[in-house]
This record gives C-alpha cells, sequence and structure tokens, in this order.
C-alpha cells in the first residue's frame, strides 16, 4: 500500500489555522503523517509549536481546518485517537514528589519494566531518588522514558524532546525513535536542534505564517 495512501494515513491535517491574541500564528498547514512517518516542526521562539502539538493532541479546540485521526475527523475520533497517543509536552508531565520508579508506575509501567526504561536513559541508581531533586537533564530523562516501555503507543508527539539532554541523551532518544519507526510507529515533534533520523521531514511554521501582503498556503505535505 503506499504511503501517501488516505488509508493508510494515520493522522492528517487539512488547511489548519490557528490564532492567538489576534494574531495569527499558521494557516494553510496541511500534511499526512503515515505509519513509520516522522516530522520535525520548526520555527522561531513564539512562531506556534507548541500550540500546533497541543492543537493536534486535541487539547486546543479554536482552530480552522480540519484533524483526522485514521480517516476520522475531531473530536469523534478523539477517543481512539488518545488510545494511540503518547504525549510529551514542554514541561514534560513528571512529578517532582514522587521517584522516576513511582512516575512511571503512574503511567502504567510495572516495575521491571520501569527499571529497563530508566536503564535505557541511564538512570540506573536514581530509580528511588525523589525528583525534584535530579537535575534538568534527568528529569527530561524520567520524562522519556515512557517511550523505552514495552507497548508504547503508536504515535508519539513530542514537544523539544531533546532540550536538557547531554550527547548520550540525545544519541540514546534518537536510537529509540528510529525503533519506533521501524516497528510502525510516528512521531511529531519540535525541536531547536537538528535530529539525526532517516526519512525525517520537516516543517518551518514560518512558512505557513500569514502576512498582510500575502496569504501562504504551503500544500499538501505527505511525510514518511
Ligand atoms: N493561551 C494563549 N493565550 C494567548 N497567547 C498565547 C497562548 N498560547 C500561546 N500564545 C502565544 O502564541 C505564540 C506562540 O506560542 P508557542 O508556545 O506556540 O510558541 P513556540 O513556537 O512553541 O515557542 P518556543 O520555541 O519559544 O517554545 C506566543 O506569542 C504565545 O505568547
Amino acid at each position: 500500500m503506499p504511503a501517501n495512501s488516505e488509508s493508510h494515513s494515520l493522522l492528517q491535517v487539512r488547511n489548519l489555522s490557528c490564532q492567538r491574541d489576534g494574531r495569527r500564528l499558521f494557516a494553510g498547514l496541511s500534511f499526512t503523517l503515515p505509519a513509520s512517518g516522522a516530522l520535525q516542526i520548526e520555527g522561531a521562539n513564539g512562531a506556534g509549536k507548541t500550540t500546533l502539538l497541543r492543537t493536534l493532541i486535541g487539547s486546543a479546540g479554536d482552530y480552522d481546518g480540519q484533524i483526522l485521526w485514521d480517516g476520522r475527523p475531531f473530536p469523534a475520533s478523539l477517543p481512539q485517537f488518545r488510545e494511540s497517543l503518547l504525549y510529551i509536552g514542554h514541561r514534560a508531565g513528571v512529578r517532582g514528589g514522587l521517584t522516576p520508579l513511582e512516575n512511571l508506575a503512574w503511567y502504567g509501567a510495572n516495575r521491571s519494566a520501569a527499571m529497563q526504561a530508566l536503564e535505557q536513559v541511564d538512570l540506573f541508581g536514581f530509580e528511588d531518588s525523589l525528583c525534584q531533586n535530579l537535575s534538568a537533564g534527568q528529569n527530561r530523562r524520567v520524562a522519556l522514558a515512557r517511550l523505552f516501555l514495552p507497548d508504547a503507543p503508536s504515535l508519539w508527539i513530542l514537544d523539544e524532546p531533546l532540550a536538557a539532554l547531554d550527547v548520550a541523551g540525545v544519541a540514546a532518544l534518537q536510537g529509540q525513535m528510529a525503533v519506533h519507526l521501524s516497528r510502525g510507529g510516528a512521531m511529531v515533534f519540535t525541536s531547536h536542534q537538528p535530529v539525526a533520523l532517516a526519512g525525517l521531514q520537516g516543517i518551518q511554521l514560518a512558512d505557513f505564517a500569514v502576512d498582510e501582503l500575502a496569504e501562504s498556503a504551503g500544500g499538501e505535505h505527505v511525510f514518511g
């Protein structure tokens, strides 16, 4: 089946536009993300990357255009979409008053799976420390450990996953992203840094900004 066929697409975005505080962040944004597709959203600070991700996960309903999951539009498909979604936001969702093991348990991981995931992100020995006593990079690793759990959901939406990671952490994450894609998973993420990932496609949000002189419509992009 061709990667860009309607039936094979996981996430479809059609003519998406969004504004905040009277300012249009992006307009005419269309893309299709199939299984094994990876898309990096790029743009300057304040360009609207986080707003776009929050729109894609169904947390911001004030947009124009259409978002479809598995061929069915939001909001009707949101329950099925959320079953397939692993979202790690800017603030990473790590509870400081819990340990790394307890944080992963909160997401449903058993002790054995959580320990293996924490080892993968090089947090062995820190599993019982309170996260509020760990560094920024270690807390980011706790959040990212969810990507190393078995049976991770098929769609990853990640806001700045590389932020605060050291060189080894970036390499480990890129490796796990490649594994996920090889298993038929898909991902959309923001990053100000280049990400080494075969087949990775990119969108510059500035290309979808609207100014007073010209409305840019980027056309349909198919990634995978
Ligand atoms: N709820 C909101 N109310 C008003 N303005 C908002 C809201 N959310 C975002 N904005 C504005 O929209 C713009 C885009 O914000 P966003 O966080 O999406 O940018 P970003 O591209 O992710 O930036 P960065 O690279 O700095 O993280 C900013 O100017 C921000 O102030």
